[in-house]
């Protein structure tokens, strides 16, 4: 196997390490230590705390979990049952318990005597979550791994009240928290892995609740190939002058060899990043065509959103792997549409698809994670997964990844592209960008020390085979002719790689990227083979409701992604050639979305479909689908506002969140309903109960008045209300009180507390009319409440590298 380039051998490390992690190590293959390894260990075992910054795939995981079995072999503290000695924190679960089981493998070969867990989310009931807990405190643990999350409800005891949201903030005041699980106050060392992303605002709430309860006197290590923020941010994780790692890879290959220059990169040397400017209507063309002619390989494919990665799984699986998906028309249909695809796509070895993102549930999550990590070098599959799977994953033998779109957080493209050449491995990258203001993320990248080469558009010939070269006739977009729509390269963005530092003679030569052309997207040079098997796409959408379905969810949702581009200047939503994205989503027509309003979207060809009519495949869910639309159609004959609605809702067919947001509501209405009915209920009861017939009278014209009673709150009046049910007699101070000063002091101080409430929000309302002043307060919290849900009522499923917590 192609290792990284080695250091030194592990023995010669001082201070020396442990016999048994020495043997560990050897067990495992590894000889001699990677340079980041080399750089890290020492300093941390010599008690620094160390932020360590190096490529992905150099071994980062060795780097920290050496010097954690390490320091606490070392430590002169024994730790009692419900202590842990050491914490290592990542932001998702799969890398957590990748973390864990190299730190499993490494205790089991060393014989250390050290019980690890792994703390993770993805419970599905709060009950489930308890009794993992409960387990926990029996299993007394040594290490946790987990995310920040999991680990928060571990170390610092469960919310029982107050509701945190998913980036783990107390949303009720204060909150009140359950008993922790284990105790953090004897630990030795913390470990954030893939700090960056944990120092991130998303996790902010619970690390800081951790970072909280840990002793101070501790060591410290924070890892990642992207530790480019500050250090004061780095501080927050309570670092004391740390060391400072850092390992650089040099690239040769663009060097002069007469100057020896070496330029630097933040990817590994064996991998190749490749670029391809196309319209997002030809990325499956290019994609299928890619693999076709790269013989079986493992490719990683990533997405902006769930709802594609979603989308792009079902149709794959319909195209690649046609035992999985019946196809409506039985066998021969099924017949016909393989001979048709077999025209656009020969492979001629099964293809595995398989999918992951931050939506699914954790078990599911687990599977395909495993699945596609098992599957030998040499078969072929493809991972489809969104930035969820960008960090730290050490997936055997991944040949190529993919982009399909760019990573809305610029620092997940280094991520994203070492999921392949890892540990000396050699690897191939190629991210798809759109013609218009895209081409400048070439320049972007390189800036930040990610060279990349301009990729080969894929064509195909008559006879199926994959060429480099545009079938005759056909202008090829490297084509240097002068052409009117090209524009010039701008002077600023000329060699920009170059720009980093130093004298511009003695750096290295940039690399050579063909001259890039401004083509607008509907004017590139015409791919009909490319053409036809979107139209194919478009032909699978109109027989099957699923993938229909998903295909507009997956088209909004990606424009919706768009617009939240870190680097919004390359990114430009405007630019974004909005027609061939649509077509690159197999849509049959535009969905109605305020973000196409002002687009010239003319040019789209409609599929020519009531789309009312495109069936499920799945026979149960077609039949309800069906009964729902007759009652739908039959309610809209009998009412106008219903007719209109029935328009709408088919103009909205493209999302369910309509749906979803009816039903919520309903349940809303149910749930008010109940409560009301309870109250009402509660308030009956103890009217009937009062045996005074004053009292009763005056309540009955009062509720309100019956309800403060009822509550309690108001100690006369509870008096008074138990008085006046017979339950107490009428003594002492309070029951000298006649009834009606009770009452007529009860409604002064209401009066008061009406009077304040209209000064402090200086309205204008009479503070008598409190009753009218109340329902309008309501009233206005209610509107201000639906706004902001309103507001954020949408998920399209956005990208979702940061872990589910709850
Ligand atoms: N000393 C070593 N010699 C050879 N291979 C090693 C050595 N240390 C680690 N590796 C291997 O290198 C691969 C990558 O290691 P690891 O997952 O720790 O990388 P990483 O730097 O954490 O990457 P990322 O930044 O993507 O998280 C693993 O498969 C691991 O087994």
């Amino acid at each position: 196997m192609a290792v990284p380039t080695l250091g030194s051998a592990w023995t010669a490390l001082r201070p020396p390490l442990r016999q048994g992690i020495l043997e560990a190590v050897a067990s495992l293959g590894f000889e001699r230590m990677t340079p980041v390894q080399e750089g890290t260990i020492p300093a941390f075992t010599q008690n620094s705390d160390v932020v360590v910054e190096a490529a992905t795939g150099s071994g980062k995981t060795l780097a920290f979990v050496v010097p954690v079995l390490e320091l606490l072999a070392r430590s002169q503290t024994q730790l009692a049952h419900g202590e842990v000695g050491a914490v290592i924190i990542s932001p998702t679960r799969e890398l957590a318990s990748q973390i864990f089981g190299v730190l499993d493998e490494m205790l089991r070969l060393s014989g250390l005597d050290y019980k690890p867990c792994l703390v993770v989310g993805g419970s599905q009931s709060a009950t489930s979550t308890a009794d993992e807990l409960a387990r926990m405190r029996e299993l007394g643990p040594d290490i946790l791994v987990g995310t920040p999350g999991r680990l928060e409800d571990v170390l610092c005891g469960r919310l029982k009240r107050g509701k945190k949201t998913k980036s783990g903030t107390i949303t009720a005041a204060g909150g009140v928290r359950g008993r922790p699980s284990a105790s953090a106050q004897r630990l030795e060392v913390l470990v954030l892995d893939e700090a960056d992303r944990l120092l991130d605002m998303g996790f902010e709430a619970s690390l800081s609740a951790i970072l909280a309860v840990l002793p101070k006197q501790r060591r410290t290590g924070l890892f990642s190939a992207t530790m480019t923020e500050g250090l004061s941010q780095l501080m927050r994780a309570g670092l004391r002058n740390p060391v400072r790692v850092q390992v650089q890879v040099q690239d040769r290959r663009g060097a002069d060899s007469s100057s020896g220059v070496i330029s630097e990169r933040r990817i590994p040397a064996t991998l190749t990043v490749a670029y391809l400017v196309c319209p997002p209507d030809r990325k499956l063309a290019q994609v299928l065509r890619h693999i076709q002619s790269s013989g079986p390989q493992k490719y990683i494919v990533y997405f902006s959103t769930c709802a594609a990665v979603d989308y792009f799984y079902r149709l794959l699986r319909r195209l690649l792997c046609p035992a999985a998906g019946a196809v409506p028309g039985g066998k021969p249909a099924l017949r016909a549409e393989r001979q048709r695809l077999a025209r656009l796509f020969r492979a001629g070895y099964p293809i595995s698809v398989h999918s992951l993102h931050g939506q699914m549930v954790q078990k599911k999550r687990q599977a395909t994670y495993g699945a596609f990590s098992a599957l030998p070098a040499g078969e072929a599959g493809i991972l489809l997964c969104t930035d969820v799977a960008s960090r730290g994953l050490d997936i055997p033998d991944v040949d190529c990844v993919i982009q399909w779109d760019p990573p809305t957080d610029p620092k997940s493209f280094a991520h994203r592209c070492g999921r392949t050449a890892r540990a000396g491995r050699s690897g191939s990258a190629l991210v798809f960008l759109n013609p218009g203001s895209e081409e400048a993320y070439v320049d972007f990248l390189a800036l930040r020390k990610i060279p990349m080469v301009a990729g080969r558009y894929l064509w195909q010939g008559e006879d199926g085979s994959i060429t480099d070269s545009a079938p005759p006739g056909v202008v090829g977009v490297d084509d240097d002719d002068d052409d009117e729509e090209s524009e010039p390269e701008p002077e600023s963005e000329r060699g920009s790689e170059d720009s980093d530092d130093g004298d511009a003679d003695d750096r290295a030569p940039a690399v050579k990227r063909p001259r890039r052309r401004a083509f607008p997207a509907a004017k590139y040079p015409p791919d009909t083979r490319s053409d036809e098997l979107i139209d194919m796409v478009r032909d699978v959408a109109a027989s099957d409701r699923d993938i229909y379905k998903r295909g507009n969810v997956a088209f909004v949702s990606f424009v919706q992604s768009y617009l939240k581009h870190e680097a919004m200047y390359i990114f430009r939503a405007k630019e974004l050639p909005i027609i061939e994205a649509a077509r690159g989503f197999g849509l049959l027509h535009l969905p109605s979305m305020p973000e196409l309003r002002g687009r010239p979207t003319a040019r789209f060809a409609r599929y020519a479909i009531d789309t009312d009519t495109i069936p499920y495949l799945d026979a149960r869910r077609e039949e309800q689908r069906v009964a729902r639309l007759a009652a739908a159609k039959a309610a809209a004959q009998e009412s106008k506002s219903a007719r209109k609605k029935l328009r709408k809702d088919k103009a909205e067919a493209w999302s369910n969140a309509r749906e979803e947001r009816a039903q919520a509501q309903a349940r809303k209405r149910e749930r008010i309903q109940r409560r009301d009915a309870a109250a009402k209920a509660r308030e009956d009861e103890m009217l009937a109960r009062i045996n005074d017939p004053s009292l009763r009278e005056l309540l009955a014209k009062d509720p309100l008045l019956a309800k403060q009673m009822l509550s309690g709150r108001d100690k006369s009046l509870r008096d008074m209300a138990q008085i006046a049910a017979g339950r107490r007699e009428r003594s002492g101070p309070r029951g000298a009180q006649s009834l009606e000063a009770i009452i007529e002091a009860a409604r002064e101080k209401r009066r008061a507390q009406a009077a304040s409430r209209s000064s402090s929000s200086s309205s204008e309302e009479e503070p008598d009319d409190w009753e009218a002043m109340a329902r309008k307060e309501k009233i206005r919290a209610r509107l201000e409440a639906k706004t902001k849900r309103r507001r954020f009522t949408f998920n399209p499923g956005f990208s979702d590298e940061e872990e589910e917590q709850q």
